[in-house]
């Protein structure tokens, strides 16, 4: 069994003369009045590390008011949480909490990593490469994890594509005098996009992956998928690119009518057979599944993009415009998760103290910001030891998810 260890401390600093031991843990909506005091309950990281080595089945934290988990763990319908926000807030770590959470709360989840630099496997402790799903030890409920690779996914959509516009088909058509119509299809350049592409390809063939495994019976007892995405950047991308392979590909398939039309007239000629049928098919499902990855983003019903973020001026005015971006695009948005918040120190260090106080400045910023000030906040304290297993992703998840 993994216990939780906590032999470093983040603050060992010679500025901090007493040892770092958080106790604000709350999870608030920003409606409440003073968020620049946050409520303390009382209820130590410590105590959570006692109950946690030693196993305790359900971890009973106090709470407020009627949880925002409820209303996320409610109804046994398929739902889907996308966590994403700037690089190195703690989405892995909140993703993979979560899904312990749900797992732990009778769930069948998921959960799946889209970030073309994965840490699934980290933050779980386990091997998860591979490009299929593994379980994970621990949770009450089913958990499995998938680390989707890009590479491979890629070179799937590569060999797709290629089939349509290959030295087969070329060959073919130059034969009987139609190589220009072939050569359309080069300047659509899907070979270079591949070889050198786009942020946010590889995660919209990722979630389209996903989308083509949940497609099948056997995944059908999922009831929670949750998401790790790539950092701000390739989300925004992501949400515009399946509207551009989707003309892309759409341009191709239209292409490949033409060139099947007119060897088919040149078939019915010389009788020649082309052997290149399913070539079209597979593209054709690829763009489909584009489609539906552009569709989940957007529905209301059954996903949600949770925004992760940390307490500084730069998050913060990142994930203002993420949100906006977001809403931009119909992406339904209701949830910011503020993590790596220092809870008040009681002892004189100073460096503590002043990293607080920016810390509440940033949380007034989110409070006045247009775009976040209408999400419920989530808190998440910064713990001194590293989220790592089931049993520390538990701890957190418990905070965090309330
Ligand atoms: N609340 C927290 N308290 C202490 N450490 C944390 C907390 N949240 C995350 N961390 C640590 O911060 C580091 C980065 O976290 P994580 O990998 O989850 O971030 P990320 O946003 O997914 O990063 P990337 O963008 O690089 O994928 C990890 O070492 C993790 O253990």
């Amino acid at each position: 069994m993994t216990t939780l260890s906590s032999s470093s401390s983040l603050f060992s600093s010679p500025l901090c003369k007493s040892r770092f031991s958080p106790t604000t843990l709350v999870s608030r909506t920003l409606s409440s009045s003073s968020l620049t005091s946050p409520a303390i309950l009382s209820f130590s990281v410590k105590q959570h590390r006692q109950r946690n080595s030693l196993q305790v089945k359900s971890v009973a934290i106090p709470t407020e008011t009627a949880s925002e988990f409820d209303e996320m763990v409610s109804g046994t319908k398929r739902k889907y949480y996308m966590l994403g926000g700037k690089g190195g807030v703690g989405k892995t770590s909140c993703a993979a909490s979560l899904a312990v959470r749900f797992a732990n709360n009778g769930h069948p989840t998921l959960v799946v990593s889209t970030d073309p630099a994965h840490s699934l496997s980290d933050s779980f402790a386990q091997d998860l490469t591979g490009g299929m799903l593994v379980p994970v030890e621990g949770p009450e409920s089913p958990l499995f994890a998938l680390e989707i690779n890009p590479e491979k996914a890629r070179e799937e959509f590569r060999s797709a594509s290629q089939a349509n516009g290959g030295t087969g088909v070329k060959d073919f058509m130059d034969g009987m005098g139609l190589g220009m119509l072939v050569e359309q299809l080069g300047e659509l350049k899907l070979g270079e996009l591949l070889d050198t592409p786009p942020p946010g390809l590889d995660e919209a063939i990722a979630i389209s992956k996903v989308i083509q495994f949940l497609e099948s019976p056997e995944y059908n007892m999922f009831t929670r998928i949750v998401f790790d995405t790539a950092p701000t950047g390739h989300t925004l991308r992501l949400l515009s690119l399946p509207d551009f392979l989707d003309a892309s590909i759409g341009k191709i398939l239209k292409l490949r009518q033409k060139i099947t039309s007119a060897t088919s007239a040149i078939k019915s000629v010389f009788g020649k057979e082309d052997n290149k049928p399913d070539a079209a098919d597979k593209l054709e499902k690829l763009r489909e599944r584009m489609v539906k990855v552009r569709e989940l983003f957007r529905d209301t019903e059954s996903t949600e993009f949770v925004i992760v973020t940390i307490p500084t001026v730069m998050a913060v005015s990142e994930s203002s415009r993420l949100s906006a971006s977001l809403k931009k695009e119909s992406v339904p948005v209701k949830r910011l998760v503020v993590n790596q918040i220092l809870p008040p120190s009681s002892s004189d260090c100073k460096f503590c103290s002043i990293k607080r106080k920016d810390q509440m400045r940033a949380l007034d910023m989110i409070r006045e910001d247009s775009e976040l000030s209408g999400l419920t906040l989530m808190q998440a304290p910064l713990v001194d030891m590293e989220i790592r297993g089931v049993p520390a992703l538990r701890f957190l998840g418990d905070i965090i998810w309330k």
